[in-house]
């Protein structure tokens, strides 16, 4: 469980780009951190492992106050935080097995690593992970040979080989096509809700968000403004989020998903504020 308190962040510009947020998110649940540009979902991600330093409150994980600790400690409590990211980070060169076992980094250390010694264990888990997320068969592929989608499943497997307490997803579908991005985060929901991790995922596709998600929070300059569940995403409290918008117009977006729905019913699902 994940408990953030009073936490703002005040850059040397002086901007204030979090302002006193408190929440909490379960084991278990996946959280949708939505907003503008600028509104702080970056920087509170980032302050959540503590890439950004908070310059006022508390973050605490699973007991460990993450916002006290430093070196060793702090190491220790990255351990359980796992991050999935819009680039996919993969190192290109490196096959698919190697880079998932490289989510035991932390673990293992760094020479280990390095010599590509990973406990049997570790490769056993990466395989079970690799069949989880569907590319048992590419195990042997190199990074630069995958699609954006299976980079991200690598990307997924990998936060997972550190059996995080938590996830930090970072826009993880924009670089996707939106058939793809729904089996992304159905993926990420899914697994989360197996292993009761708890995540944060910023997003701006806010339709895809409501499909998936658990929780969905509105920053707005920094500020907390709705924390609900997705079917309160009404067009007032987008518009709070987000300002003044004919949210009944439809977007453009190509959507060509084999299951069901389409653009269109996106855009009735967050006109009529339901969760399917
Ligand atoms: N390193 C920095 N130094 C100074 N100000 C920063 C820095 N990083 C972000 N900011 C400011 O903090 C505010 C929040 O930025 P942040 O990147 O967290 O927003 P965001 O919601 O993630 O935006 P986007 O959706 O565009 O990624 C913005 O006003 C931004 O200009």
């Amino acid at each position: 469980m994940l408990t953030m308190t009073g936490v703002s962040k005040r850059y040397d510009t002086g901007d204030l780009a979090l302002n006193d947020i408190t929440l909490t998110v379960p084991a278990g649940q996946v959280m949708a951190l939505i907003g503008p540009s600028g509104a702080g979902k970056s920087t509170l991600i980032r302050c959540v492992n503590r890439l950004i330093e908070p310059s006022a409150g508390k973050v605490v994980l699973d007991g460990d106050d993450i916002t006290r600790v430093r070196g060793s400690a702090l190491r220790l409590s990255r351990r359980k935080i796992g991050m999935i990211f819009q680039n996919y980070a993969l190192v290109e060169r490196l096959s698919v097995m190697e880079n998932v076992l490289s989510g035991r980094l932390a673990y293992v250390g760094f020479w280990r690593s390095y010599l590509r010694r990973y406990p049997r264990a570790d490769i056993q888990q990466a395989f079970h992970l690799l069949e989880r997320v569907g590319l048992e068969s590419m195990f042997d592929k190199r990074g630069d040979e995958l699609s954006g989608g299976q980079k991200q499943r690598v990307g997924i497997a990998r936060a997972l080989m550190q059996n995080p307490k938590l996830l930090l997803v970072d826009e993880p579908t924009a670089s996707l096509d939106p058939k793809t991005s729904r089996q992304i985060m159905r993926l990420i929901c899914e697994l989360c809700r197996e292993q009761k991790l708890a995540a944060i995922i910023n997003i701006h596709d806010v339709a895809l968000a409501q499909q998936f998600v658990d929780r969905v929070v509105g920053l707005r300059a920094g500020s907390m403004v709705f924390d609900g569940h997705p079917s309160e995403l009404s067009p007032a409290v987008l518009t709070s989020i987000y300002g003044e918008e004919d949210w009944s117009v439809p977007t453009d977006t190509d959507n060509n998903d084999d299951d069901d729905s389409g653009t269109d019913k996106l855009v009735d699902t967050l006109v009529a504020g339901s969760h399917p």
